[in-house]
């Protein structure tokens, strides 16, 4: 199943610059596991914000609830799930 899903990220502002630093690597991490698995299969930056906009590839609601929970900056991000589905004038017979 494909999922849109749009991350807000709000960091406190008096979070310390080295626990700041520390929660963007683990996030960088798991994302790129996660995008070398197949799971993970757009990110791109919002420009002009702090938030980004992915497309996911998971078996259901349950796992992309388990991998977006998994998240480091999960305690602070705003999050939007949209579930999608096939478009009747789509092209595509792949859903890439
Ligand atoms: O910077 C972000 O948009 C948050 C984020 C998600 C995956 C990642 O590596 O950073």
């Amino acid at each position: 199943m494909l999922f849109h899903v749009e991350m807000v990220v709000k960091l406190p502002p008096d979070m310390p610059a080295d626990q700041v630093a520390d929660i963007k690597a683990r996030e960088k991490a798991y994302s790129q596991e996660l995008q070398r698995q197949g799971k993970w299969r757009h990110l791109w930056r919002v420009a002009g914000s702090y938030a980004n906009v992915s497309l996911f590839d998971v078996n259901d609601n349950d796992e992309l609830q388990e991998v977006i929970s998994g998240l480091p900056l999960f305690p602070y991000m705003d999050i939007q799930v949209k579930p999608l589905c096939r478009h009747p004038s789509s092209i595509r017979e792949d859903n890439t």
